[in-house]
Parts: C-alpha cells; structure tokens; sequence
C-alpha cells in the first residue's frame, strides 16, 4: 500500500472515485490563483486502486518543458494538473453529437478502446481518434490518467488526450489515435528486432522517460503493450492508469506494475522513478532476444527470478547480440537502484549513440554486424569522405574536432566501456500466462 495520506492545511478534499467532471472542473477552478504547482488530483495520482493518497507534488511545467527544448503552445497553460478547458469536458450525449464511435482497437483491464470519427462541423474533427471507455468504478484509474496525460501533454512521444466526456458510470477518453498498433504487436510479428531498430525505440522511450522524469511522473506500467506507433512508426507512449507524480526523493511503496516488468525495488515497497529504466531495460531484452528475462509459472516464481536470477550474457542466446547492448542491458537491469542507469545516461550510452549519431553508422553496423563480439576496424578516411559527402545531416561538418562525426568516439568508448560480468547463477524459469489474483487489482499481466 501507498503511504498514509498527509493533511494539508487549506487543501483541497482528495479526489474520489465518483468524483465527476464537474466536479473536477470547480476543483481546477480551485486550483486558478493558488500554487500552479499543486495538484489535488497528484493527490490522488499517488494512490492506486482506492488506496490512500499522498500529497504529490511536480516541477514547474514550462521549466520542464523548457528544458526538454519544448516551447511554449497549445496545452501548456494546462499544467496545473487538474482538468482545464484546453481539453474539452463535456457528457456522453455531446460525445456522440460530435463524434462516431467505430470498431474497437483495443482491450484492456479497464475497459474497452474504440476508433472514433470527428463529425462534420465539429470541433476538430478532421481526424480520426481513439476513445478509450473507463468505468467509473475503477477507482481513481480514471483521474489519475487525465490527469498526468493533461500534466504531460505537448511532448511528441506522450499520446494527446483531446477530450474528455462521462456518463453515469463510465468515462470516455478521446484521444490521438496510434494506427502503428503496439511495440508488442511488432515483436510478435518480427520475434526478434534488429538491434538498429531496437536502439531507436530505447532511443525514444528514454526521451519520453525522460520527459515524464523532469515532470515529476513515474510510469509505473513500461512494457511493450503500452508503447504504441504513429503510422509512421514513431513511438507513443501510452497508458498512464498506474502513473503517479513524485516530488524530488519521495518514495513510493504500493506494488504496481505488470509482474514480468516490475523492478526488484518495487517487491521492496521502496521506490522511484528508476524504475522505469528497469521495465525498459526488460523491453530491451524482449526486442533483442524474443523472451522475457525473469519468468516463472506464478506470480511468485517471477518475483523470486526478478530478485535472485543473474543474466547470464555469456549464454549461447547472447552470441547474436553486440557487446554493447549487453552492456546497456546489465546497466538497465541493474538491482542496485541507486546505480542504475537514468534515462539520460542511457541517451548517452555508446551502443544508443552508434545507432544515432550520423548516416555513416551504417556503414559501421554491417561491418560490425558480421562479428558482434569483435573490435570494429575503422577506416578513418571512410570515416572522413563518408562525412563529408553527408552535409545534410548537422551532425557531420568536417571539422578536425568534430572528427568523423563522434562515431570513431562513440566505438571507442564503446570498446573501452564494455564490462560484461562473468557469468554467475542462472536460472531457467518455464515461460507461462500469468493469471493475477483479483485481489491485486493494481498489478497488471
Ligand atoms: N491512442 C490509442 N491509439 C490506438 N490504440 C490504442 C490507443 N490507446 C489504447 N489503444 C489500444 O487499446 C489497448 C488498451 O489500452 P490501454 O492499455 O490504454 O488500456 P488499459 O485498460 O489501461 O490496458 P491494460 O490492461 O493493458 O493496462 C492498447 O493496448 C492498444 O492496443
């Protein structure tokens, strides 16, 4: 469970579970003229599943948003963290004046996506959206979602929440529709992903994590059904129903998560936002390798892989995969919190800068692909013509200093850094369906 709930003098009554849009709505006006910072739907943001609320805190949204190079615009005035007017509110009734609802996209714990179409003459509506149904009765899932979507939209990699509208019991969020499908979807399909493809989605995730860190806001929920793709194969991160606002070194404690994902610490019941960097670092795993890295037959079996089993990267399955993704993965997955890898760092690890830094990264990625595990032999006069044939690209502009580009850098830190421990205990788990008991409604499969 979350901490016992703090009283603030002059605060706003927590938000609850039937609170409606309305009052939402006189509680943001509540929120107008008081500290922008404040939240009392963060209170809610920090319980889950009717647990008891702590007072949340988040940075200063358009520092944040400054910071990450976003500028100021459509949505920001919103950041206050309870429902504003940039999202439209209104009841179903008006929902389906301005929208038709199509086939359903999507299926969750909570409820039911569908497509839905802008009418003609409404607002907006020459798009196609997503309408996500959350029924009243899911505790402050519903809240807590608008809320930190409001909180964090205008970043590229957050899915856009457009409106909001309710019924007796049920919510609809009308959102940017992701025609990619799922992260989940495509490693299905692909098994395995090529480690350039791999490299841009970690890439991406970290942005956002990133993002969503300096916001104050830990996922709680990073897995590979919650990350979905524009049609232009451009990550969307989704699915904030287990998110929650932190201030600087608060802790959290409630066990939430999809057990496959959940981060040592979070069995501990004394965490941050680190881990979220654990939940990527096992998508990592899946897209590389096709398989979950801590499995079991229970719910209990995963938690005692997550806690004791030690990777293996020296393991016949490892042999396809370069040195460097090891290495970040070991980082990722590391059980020390306080050590692990933030989403900044891993922006900045070799193996992540090989795949972005210039189009000559090609070049070099087949060379090294024919033998992962070997020092790359690297042709600095290749290096040179291949940059300066490239002016478009900003990252290259011949200069000494500017040496080929920062890639013959980034190997070469690349090969320096690599560690990848001896292998220790490993253990072999049966990959099974995980069936949650329904007393553990914040936990997810
Ligand atoms: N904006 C969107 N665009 C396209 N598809 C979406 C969108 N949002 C959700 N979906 C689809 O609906 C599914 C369920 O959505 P979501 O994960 O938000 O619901 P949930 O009830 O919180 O699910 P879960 O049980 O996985 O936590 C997603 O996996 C995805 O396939």
């Amino acid at each position: 469970m979350e901490q016992a709930p703090r009283k603030r003098k002059g605060a706003p009554p927590a938000c609850s579970a039937a609170r409606s849009l309305q009052d939402m709505a006189s509680r943001k006006r509540a929120c107008r003229g008081s500290d922008p910072q404040r939240s009392p739907c963060a209170d809610a943001a920090a319980g889950h599943g009717g647990a008891p609320a702590v007072v949340m805190t988040a940075p200063a949204a358009s520092g944040a948003l400054a910071s990450a190079g976003f500028l100021p615009g459509r949505g920001l005035k919103r950041k206050v963290g309870c429902i504003d007017s940039a999202t439209r509110i209104g009841r179903r009734k008006r929902l389906e004046s301005e929208y038709d609802l199509g086939e359903e996209i999507g299926h969750g714990k909570f409820g039911s996506v569908r497509v839905c179409r802008a009418r003609a003459g409404a607002p907006r509506g020459e798009d196609e959206f997503a309408c996500k149904a959350l029924p009243k009765n899911a505790g402050d899932t519903a809240h807590r979602e608008v809320e930190i979507m409001q909180h964090l939209s205008g970043h590229p990699g957050v899915v856009t929440l457009t409106a909001v509208f309710e019924d007796a019991d049920t919510f609809y969020l009308v959102m940017e529709l992701c025609r990619g499908g799922r992260l989940l979807d495509e490693v299905a399909r692909e098994g395995r992903l090529s480690e350039r493809r791999a490299a841009s989605v970690i890439r991406e995730l970290m942005t956002v994590l990133k993002y969503c860190h300096e916001m104050g806001v830990v996922h709680r929920d990073i897995k590979p059904d919650n990350v979905l793709l524009t049609k232009a194969g451009r990550l969307k991160l989704a699915d904030f129903g287990l998110a929650v606002r932190v201030a600087d070194g608060q802790k959290l404690t409630g066990v939430a998560g999809s057990p496959a994902y959940m981060a040592p610490e979070v069995l501990l019941g004394n965490y941050s936002q680190e881990v979220d960097i654990w939940a990527a670092g096992v998508v990592l795993h899946v897209l590389l390798l096709g398989t979950l890295p801590f499995r079991g037959n229970s719910v209990e079996a995963i938690f005692e892989a997550i806690k004791t089993v030690e990777l293996d990267f020296h393991s016949e399955q490892w042999e396809s995969v370069s040195l460097l993704a090891r290495d970040l993965i070991s980082k990722m997955l590391n059980r020390d919190a306080s050590s692990r890898l933030a989403a900044a760092d891993v922006l900045q690890h070799p193996w992540i800068l090989f795949y972005d830094e210039c189009p000559l990264k090609a070049e070099f990625s087949n060379l090294w692909s024919t033998n992962k595990a070997a020092t790359p032999v690297i042709d600095r006069e290749r290096v040179r013509s291949c940059c300066e044939s490239s002016s478009s690209e900003p990252s290259c502009d011949n200069s000494e200093e500017q040496d080929e580009c920062g890639v013959v850098d980034a190997l070469t830190a690349a090969i320096t850094q690599v560690r990848i421990s001896e292998p220790k205990r490993s253990r072999l788990c049966i990959p099974a369906p995980v069936l949650l008991p329904p007393s553990r409604n914040a936990l997810r499969t």
